[in-house]
């Protein structure tokens, strides 16, 4: 049974699913790094928040850790490069919250406009300080976003009710999306001179990383009002601190700091700053939602295979799970095959489907090809870590996919490139899901994929067969198989040969040199 650790607090019905479904669940929300460092090796998944940091030392002590789940949107406390060469699976729910903290921003931008919070204060004490609280209407003002995903484009909607003016900025955003939207495209510039509030919804990358600078805020209008309910970082809270105290910027409305938990920040204890504790998700109904699909998700993947709303892995739904799985089988065993009989440097693997294997979705099917090409060269490697790991050596990789009658129902072939020479193996499923070898370099041959293989290419002449069964018998080792095919007669020839058992290096050495032998060489599967 798998083995889950919710190492944030997330709803019980996180919980609940997860025990329902049959996977093994550890709730221990507020974990030191530490304390989960010490405990990670134990489990298949990991569900998280935004608390819990999972860093490169985090994943090094997670031996088993197969998926980490994100019950919520931003994954910018997850190392997903780290956790993709580990072969980790990262997910998030990229839905279940995004109306609740689209509506935080809006209820910030109206506690900005009107000074609610300090204005709350103020008159708990008892001041009933009524001139010192003058608002700005929002209606008829022009509202900038930054970044029009998700949450960008409900607050559009929801700001639109209020008769603002919406523009953006989001250079994924296309003309169509815009006019959908209701919304001006407008480059970075632009948005700065004309905004009378600025909204935050971007993801923290190396690209928006203190996108809003000092010599952001020098661009802007007179009186801004600054919302970020996206992440701390995006807004350098310095520069934003000189901004108001110059009174270029009139007020910000922040929920989330560049340093969390915030206990301490420059632009705390001030009127015009309103601050929440990263509450944009923090409703009961989007809770909900995300400790569902987190643990729908986690759990899917565990038990089926499937995979949805991975960020480094493709999808794969409920229902082709199964489907794909003896494909995947297939394809990975064909990788495994040309690895281990590739010794010089790989430059190019090209994959091809034809037949039925064609109308699926092949994506996950070509990870599973890199893996097995790339399984000899390293234990690390698996679907998820593949592709990374290929660009990294530089190998390039092509898919190709036929619309043709063929000699199988449903083929794949894989075809190496290396330093040296150009080599394909195919394989199709005998009875639907049963791996076969049908292919070897343009040689035809029909051959299981077993444990204790040895693989032979020879030239096609008279005694090869009964040298092996000699050899063979003199050192113990029963056949279980034998396959032969050959370019045509006293051409070239490979044989397949299944044994029962391990041969040893002695044996292959035997057989490397009998003189019919042009190459041996084990293959395991
Ligand atoms: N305060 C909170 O509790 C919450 C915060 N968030 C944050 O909100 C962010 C946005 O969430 P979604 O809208 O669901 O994500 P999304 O992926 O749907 O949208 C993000 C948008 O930002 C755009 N973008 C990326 N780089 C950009 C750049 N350099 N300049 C302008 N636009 C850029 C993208 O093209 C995309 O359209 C999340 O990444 C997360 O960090 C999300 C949920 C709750
Ligand atoms: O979903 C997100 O990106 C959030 O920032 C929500 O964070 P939280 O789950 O409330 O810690």
């Amino acid at each position: 049974m798998p083995k889950v650790l919710i190492s944030d607090k997330i709803s019980n019905r996180a919980v609940e699913i997860f025990q329902e479904r049959g996977v093994e669940v550890d709730y221990k929300p507020g974990l030191s790094p530490d304390e989960l460092k010490a405990i990670i090796g134990d489990y298949d998944g990991l569900a998280i928040r935004s608390a819990t940091k999972v860093t490169p030392e985090v994943l090094d002590h997670a031996g088993n850790l197969k998926v980490v789940g994100r019950a919520g949107i931003g994954v910018d406390n997850v190392d997903q490069h780290a956790a993709t060469a580990k072969g980790v699976v990262v997910m998030n729910t990229p839905f279940g919250n995004s109306i609740t903290t689209a509506e935080h921003a809006i209820s910030m931008m109206m506690a900005c406009a009107r000074q609610i919070p300090a204005a709350n204060a103020s008159t708990h004490a008892g001041k009933w300080e009524k001139s010192k609280f003058m608002g700005v209407e929002l209606y008829g003002k022009v509202l900038g976003l930054l970044g029009a995903g998700n949450i960008g484009s409900i607050v559009a909607d929801r700001a639109q009710g209020l008769k603002m003016r919406v523009i953006a900025f989001d250079p994924f955003m296309s003309p169509e999306r815009a006019e959908e939207m209701g919304v001006e495209r407008v480059d970075l510039d632009t948005l700065f001179a004309r905004a009378d509030f600025i909204t935050i919804h971007t993801p923290l990358t190396d690209q928006t990383r203190n996108l809003l600078n000092a010599s952001a805020f020098d661009k802007m209008k007179q009186g801004v009002r600054i919302v970020n309910c996206a992440r701390g970082g995006i807004i350098d809270e310095a520069a934003l601190r000189d901004a108001l105290d110059a009174g270029k910027v009139a007020g910000a409305a922040l929920d989330v700091f560049a340093q969390e938990p915030a206990k301490e920040n420059v632009l705390f204890g001030r009127d015009d700053v309103v601050a929440t504790p990263h509450l944009g998700a923090s409703t009961e109904e989007a809770q909900e939602n995300v400790a569902i699909q987190v643990a729908e998700q986690m759990a899917d993947f565990l038990l089926t295979g499937a995979v949805t709303n991975a960020l480094n892995m493709p999808s794969v739904s409920a229902e082709d799970a199964p489907r794909l799985k003896p494909y995947m089988k297939l394809a990975e065993q064909l990788g495994s095959f040309a690895g281990q009989v590739t010794e010089t440097g790989i430059r190019r693997l090209v994959i091809e489907f034809e037949g039925h294997v064609a109308k699926l979705n092949t994506k996950p099917l070509v990870q599973a090809a890199i893996a097995g090409v790339l399984k000899p060269f390293s234990d690390a490697v698996n679907m998820v870590s593949a592709p990374v790991i290929a660009r990294e050596r530089g190998i390039e990789i092509s898919e190709v996919k036929h619309d043709r009658p063929g000699d199988y129902q449903t083929l794949i072939k894989l075809t190496v490139e290396s330093e040296r020479f150009t080599r394909s193996v195919s394989g199709t499923l005998f009875g639907g899901d049963k791996p076969r070898i049908v292919d070897i370099k343009g040689i035809q041959v029909e051959a299981p994929f077993s444990d204790n293989m040895l693989y032979i290419t020879n030239q096609d002449k008279p005694g090869l067969i009964g040298h092996l069964g000699t050899l063979f018998s003199t050192h113990g080792v029963n056949i279980a198989s034998f396959h032969l095919g050959r370019t045509e007669a006293g051409g070239d020839a490979i044989a397949l040969v299944e044994l029962d058992s391990e041969m040893s290096d002695d044996v292959l050495a035997e057989i490397s040199a009998l003189p019919l032998v042009t190459q041996a060489k084990r293959v395991n599967f």
